[in-house]
C-alpha cells in the first residue's frame, strides 16, 4: 500500500510520522507528473509546492483555518491532500475538476478566482472579519514571487501590517513567473535568498581577522558594530519587518522539517507574519527542472518519461502570427516598444525581445500599471503596444478609460486569448474585453478573423497616432486563410448568396476569429434557399456605417461574436441601427453572460450555443418565424450544405425559398 493511498484529508497527513513525508512528497510529485502528462495543467509550480503544502496542513487546520492560494494554479497537492486524487483523470475537462480551488469542489477551497494577487487583500478581510467574531482562526495565504509583483498585494499588506491578525503570508519564492521574476522587489527577494550566506561571510571575516594581529580585532568590531547596517544591506526583510511584519526564513522550502518549524513558528506568533520559503519550480522531475523557457509553468500533455509533447500537431498559432508581425513592425519603426505583465513568451514577444531586448519592458503581474507606463510612454514620444491576455485587460479598465483614452494617447493592446480559452475555467475566457471596452470613448477595436487580417490590422493599429485602440485574437490555432469576395467601404464582404440579389434575408456580421463559423452557418442557412450576406468589420469599434447602410438592404441582421453578449458588438451594432432608425431585427449570439465552468474550446462553445449547427438552426428558425412558410419543421437541425456549388443549390431553390425580394 502506498502512503497516498492512506490520505484522504488533512487529518491523515497529520497523522503521519516526520520520517515518511519524503516518501509521500516522493509519491505525491510522481502521482501528478503521471496525472497531468495525461491532461495538461500548471505542472511545475505544483512539483515546487509539494512539501510547502504538507507542512501547511500538518500546521493548520483547514477548514477552520483558511488557506488561500494565489493565483491557484498551484494547489494541485492541496486538492490531493484534501480528498480528490481521484478526480485529477478528469483534471480541467469538462464536468471534472477545476485546475484552480474551486468552492463547489471542497470546503478547503475558499478563494477560486485565479488571476494574481488576490489573495493577501481576501486574507485581509477575512482575518478582519474572524477578529470581529471573536473567533480564533489563522488565516494563511500562499503567494508566489511572480504574484507578489502585483499591486494589490502591496495594498493589503499595507493593511494587514497595521494590525495585529493572524495571517500567515507564506512566499513562495521560485525565482520565477514563468521566466524569472524580475524588478526591484524579485532584487529583494534574490539577497533574501542569499541571507544564510550572510551569516557564514560574517564566520569566516571574523575567523580570518581574528588570526590577523592588531588590526585585525578592532576592524572586526567595527564590522560587527555596522552589523545591523549590513544586515539590511543583505538582510532586506528590513523592508517587511519595517512596515510591521515578523519576517520568518528564508526557509528551504524543500525541507519538510525546515518548512514545518518555520510553520510553527509562524502560526504560535499570533501576529502577522512572512514566511519566506525557497522553492525550485519543477522541483524532482528533470524534463521540467531543465526547461529554460518557464519550468514547465502548464503543460499540454505529455510523455512523462521526457516530457516531451505528445499532442497531435496544430496548425500555426495566432500568437505565433502577431509574433512574427510585431518584430517586422518593429524592425521598421524604432519607436515601437512592447510590454508584458510577465508573460513574455505566452504572449509571443520573445522574438522581438530577443531581436530588440532594449524595446521590451516586463512590468511584473501589473496589469495597471503596464497601461498607464504605457500611456507615460506614449507621451514621451514612443509607441506602445501592451500585449496581455483578454481576461486580465479587465484588470485595467480605469487606467485604459482615464489615463489612456481621456489622454488620447495612441496605445496599442494587443488581447491574446480573447474569447473562449477552456480549460482555465471561469476566470480565464476572454469574454469581458468587447463588453468593458465599448465604453471607452475614443478607442477602436480590431478583431482579425485570420492571418492576413491579424497581419494588416496590426499594422493599422499601430499606425495610429490619434487614440487608442485594442486588437484581440483568440486562443489556439489560426485556420485557413479567409478571403473577403469584396468589400464595402472597410467592411468585407466574405459570402454572398444569390450572388446577384438586390435585398437578401439575413445579414450575417461575423466578428473576429468567428469568421470560420459564420462562413459554416451561412453555408447552412443558405442550403435551405434563404438569402444571406456574411461581412466582417474588421474594426468593430465603432460600428462603420456601412454595416447600419448594409442593414437596411436586409430582413434579419445577425451578429456572431466570441465575447459576452451583454454589452458586446452585437449590442452595439443594434444600437447603432435604432439611432439610424433602420427598424430591420437583429439577433445577437455571444457567450452566455455566465462564469462558464472548464472544457475544451469548442466543447464550451458548443455549451453557449456557438457551435455552427446551432447557429444555423437559429437563423433559419428566426427567419421562418418572419415568413413562416419558408423553412421546414424549425426543430429540425439545419442539415450541412451539399456539396455543388452555392449558385447551382440557390438556382434550384423556389422563387418563395430565395426570398421575395429578388
Ligand atoms: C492578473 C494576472 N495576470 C497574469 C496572470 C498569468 N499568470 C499566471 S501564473 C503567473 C506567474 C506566477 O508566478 P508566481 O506567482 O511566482 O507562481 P509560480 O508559478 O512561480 O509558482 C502569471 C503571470 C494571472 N493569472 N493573473
Ligand atoms: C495561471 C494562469 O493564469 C496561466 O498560467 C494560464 O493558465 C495560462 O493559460 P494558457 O495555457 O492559455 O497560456
Ligand atoms: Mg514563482
Amino acid at each position: 500500500m502506498t502512503l497516498l493511498s492512506t490520505i484522504n484529508s488533512p487529518q491523515d497527513v497529520k497523522r503521519l510520522d516526520p520520517e515518511e513525508l519524503p516518501a509521500l512528497a516522493a509519491e505525491i510529485r510522481d502521482f501528478l507528473i503521471h496525472a497531468v502528462a495525461r491532461t495538461g495543467g500548471h505542472l511545475g509550480p505544483n512539483l515546487g509546492a509539494v512539501e510547502l503544502t504538507l507542512a501547511i496542513h500538518r500546521v493548520f487546520d483547514s477548514p477552520f483555518d483558511r488557506i488561500l492560494w494565489d493565483t491557484g494554479h498551484q494547489s494541485y497537492v492541496h486538492k490531493m491532500l484534501t480528498g480528490r486524487v481521484g478526480a485529477f483523470d478528469k483534471l480541467r475537462q469538462r464536468g471534472g475538476m477545476s485546475g484552480y480551488p474551486s468552492q463547489s469542489e471542497s470546503e478547503h477551497d475558499i478563494i477560486e478566482n485565479s488571476h494574481a494577487s488576490t489573495a493577501l487583500s481576501y486574507a485581509d478581510g477575512l482575518s478582519r472579519a474572524y477578529a470581529l467574531r471573536g473567533e480564533d482562526r489563522h488565516v494563511v495565504a500562499v503567494v508566489g514571487d511572480g504574484a507578489l509583483t502585483g499591486g494589490m498585494c502591496w495594498e493589503a499588506i499595507n493593511n494587514i501590517a497595521a494590525g495585529d491578525r493572524r495571517v500567515v503570508i507564506i512566499v513562495n519564492d521560485n525565482g520565477r513567473s514563468y521566466a524569472p521574476t524580475i524588478g526591484g522587489l524579485a532584487d529583494h527577494l534574490a539577497a533574501l535568498r542569499l541571507a544564510p550566506e550572510y551569516e557564514q561571510v560574517l564566520d569566516v571575516v571574523k575567523q580570518v581577522l581574528g588570526r590577523t594581529p592588531l588590526v585585525g580585532a578592532p576592524l572586526f568590531d567595527a564590522l560587527h558594530g555596522i552589523k545591523r547596517g549590513i544586515k539590511d544591506v543583505v538582510q532586506p526583510q528590513g523592508m517587511f519587518e519595517d512596515l510591521g511584519l515578523k519576517y520568518v526564513g528564508p526557509v528551504d522550502g524543500h525541507d519538510p522539517a525546515a518548512m514545518e518549524q518555520a510553520l510553527r513558528r509562524a502560526k504560535d506568533y499570533h501576529r502577522p507574519v512572512i514566511v519566506h520559503a525557497v522553492t525550485r519550480k519543477g522541483f524532482g522531475y528533470p524534463a521540467a527542472e531543465q526547461d529554460e523557457a518557464d519550468q514547465f509553468h502548464s503543460v499540454g500533455v505529455i510523455d512523462p518519461k521526457t516530457g516531451k509533447s505528445t499532442a497531435a500537431k496544430k496548425g500555426q498559432a495566432w500568437t505565433s502570427v502577431f509574433s512574427d508581425e510585431i518584430v517586422r513592425i518593429g524592425a521598421e519603426r524604432p519607436d515601437v516598444v512592447t510590454m508584458t505583465a510577465a508573460m513574455l513568451q505566452p504572449v509571443g514577444l520573445h522574438a522581438f525581445a530577443k531581436a530588440f531586448p532594449d524595446r521590451v519592458f516586463d512590468v511584473g503581474i501589473a496589469e495597471q500599471h503596464a497601461t498607464t507606463s504605457a500611456a507615460g510612454l506614449a507621451m514621451g514620444g514612443l509607441k506602445p503596444v501592451v500585449c496581455i491576455y483578454a481576461t486580465f485587460l479587465n484588470r485595467a479598465f480605469d487606467q485604459v478609460l482615464m489615463d489612456v483614452a481621456l489622454h488620447r494617447q495612441p496605445v496599442t493592446f494587443v488581447l491574446d486569448r480573447a474569447g473562449v480559452t477552456g480549460e482555465d475555467g471561469a476566470s480565464h475566457n476572454g469574454m469581458w474585453d468587447m463588453s468593458i471596452m465599448q465604453v471607452v470613448p475614443d478607442l477602436a477595436i480590431a478583431a482579425p478573423r485570420d492571418e492576413v487580417t491579424l497581419r494588416a490590422l496590426l499594422r493599422e493599429a499601430v499606425a495610429e497616432t490619434e487614440r487608442p485602440n485594442v486588437i484581440r485574437f483568440p486562443k489556439g490555432s489560426v485556420g485557413a486563410e479567409i478571403p473577403a469576395i469584396d468589400t464595402v467601404g472597410p467592411v468585407d464582404v466574405l459570402f454572398r448568396e444569390p450572388a446577384v440579389a438586390r435585398h437578401r434575408e439575413v445579414l450575417l456580421v461575423s466578428i473576429g476569429a468567428m469568421g470560420t463559423t459564420c462562413l459554416e452557418v451561412a453555408r447552412r442557412v443558405a442550403s435551405q434557399g434563404i438569402g444571406i450576406t456574411v461581412v466582417d468589420p474588421r474594426w468593430v469599434k465603432p460600428v462603420p456605417s456601412e454595416i447600419v447602410e448594409l442593414a437596411r438592404d436586409h430582413d434579419l441582421v445577425v451578429t456572431v461574436e466570441d465575447n459576452g453578449r451583454v454589452g458586446g458588438v452585437g449590442a452595439a451594432i443594434a444600437q447603432a441601427l435604432r439611432d439610424a432608425d433602420v427598424d430591420v431585427p437583429l439577433r445577437d449570439f455571444g457567450i452566455a453572460q455566465r462564469f462558464l465552468d472548464q472544457g475544451k474550446r469548442d466543447e464550451v462553445l458548443a455549451e453557449v450555443g456557438l457551435a455552427p449547427q446551432d447557429l444555423a438552426r437559429k437563423v433559419v428558425e428566426a427567419v421562418a418565424r418572419r415568413q413562416p412558410a419558408l423553412a421546414g419543421d424549425p426543430g429540425e437541425t439545419v442539415p450541412a450544405p451539399a456539396t455543388e456549388p452555392n449558385a447551382v443549390r440557390a438556382a434550384k431553390a423556389s422563387p418563395r425559398q430565395r426570398g421575395a425580394s429578388e
